[in-house]
């Protein structure tokens, strides 16, 4: 495997204005000296919340917006003088945006988005036809887009990112507005194009995609990057945490208080469901509160009571905190 993205130290600052009167200039620092590499064949995923760079990170990578300073590289070429080496050989899809036209079919809309690409007819058709399996629209292929759902667009969004015979694409997150339904057929055609050796980097506001898809995942907080590891070697990170969840007929703010000063408790958060009340709760693992718990918990009506393992979600929280 070799590296075909290589960012060293990678910076970016806007600088806007500030106040009505007085106009004050403001220096962003957007992604502020960031270091990763991303292997050939690699699901690669950039975490992070509203804000922490992961957008700005990708457009330097497509070669839309140059670094204030650093190193960017794609397939051994610099994102700034020289991406015309690199336009050809990657494609990008941001979640939640059309780019595709609602007036054509999929089929016409992936004929003239190959047409943009001096594509020769006979490769194009054939390619086209792949595609349109591959995402499963074959079927639906020359149906006006606007007859499509949400669901349909994004695969065609997907289609038109394959059009290229792109080494990498890189999606912004993918599944945004998706239902359930759609968003795990998206992961699926993801996970296909890993099978068919792609490189993918991604950004997501979902833990739980970033779990199933990424081969390794990079936290970004406030333009820095956190954590960069695999899902499995973020969540021991979170050493010596253990979590509960409990299902109870009600939690007042008096209940989730008094679990709190629990010895050992880090952590109390509630969320109400269609079975009930369901209590989350962290503590050291080094302390077992179940026997003060279930004190705390008598007569409130516990349906369940599962220590839980750790989640990428847990490793998120507890970085951006510390950060
Ligand atoms: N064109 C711009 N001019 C000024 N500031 C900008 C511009 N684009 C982004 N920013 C700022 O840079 C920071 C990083 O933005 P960016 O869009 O990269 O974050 P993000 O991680 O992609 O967030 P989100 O998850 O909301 O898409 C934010 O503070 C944002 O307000």
């Amino acid at each position: 495997m070799s590296a075909v993205i290589e960012v060293r130290d990678l910076k970016r600052e806007y600088i806007t204005t500030k106040g009505w009167v007085k106009r004050k200039k403001e220096i962003i620092h957007a992604v502020n000296g960031i270091t990763f590499e991303v292997q050939e064949g690699e699901i690669f995923g950039l975490l992070g919340q509203n804000g922490a760079g992961k957008t700005t990170t990708i457009k330097m990578l497509i070669t839309l917006l140059a670094p204030t300073s650093g190193e960017c590289k794609v397939l051994g070429f610099r994102t700034f003088g020289e991406e015309d080496n690199i336009r050809k050989r990657i494609n990008f899809i941001f979640g939640g945006e059309m780019g595709v036209y609602r007036r054509l079919s999929a089929r016409d809309n992936l004929k003239y988005f190959a047409n943009l690409y001096h594509i020769d007819f006979p490769v194009a058709s054939k390619r086209i036809e792949e595609i349109l399996d591959l995402v499963g629209l074959s079927d639906k292929a020359d149906l006006l887009v606007e007859t499509y759902s949400k669901g349909m667009v994004q695969r065609l969004q997907i289609a038109r990112g394959l059009i290229n015979d792109p080494d990498i694409l890189f999606m912004d997150e993918p599944t945004v507005g998706l239902d359930p339904l759609g968003a795990r057929m998206l992961r699926d055609i993801i996970k296909k194009l890993k099978e068919k050796g792609k490189t993918v980097l991604l950004t997501t506001h979902y833990m739980y995609e970033a779990d199933e898809l990424c081969d390794r995942i990079a936290i970004i907080n406030k333009g820095k990057l956190v954590a960069l590891d695999t899902p499995n070697n973020l969540k021991h990170m979170v050493n010596g945490i253990s979590s509960i969840e409990v299902l109870v007929g009600e939690a007042s703010e008096q209940l989730i208080s008094e679990i709190k000063n629990i010895r050992g408790v880090k952590s109390v958060s509630a969320s109400v469901n269609e079975k009930g009340n369901i209590i989350y709760i962290k503590h050291k693992s080094d302390c077992d509160i179940s026997g003060t718990l279930f004190d705390v918990l008598k007569n409130k009506k516990i349906t369940s009571f599962t220590q839980k393992e750790i989640t990428l979600e847990d490793v998120y929280i507890q970085l951006v905190e510390e950060n």
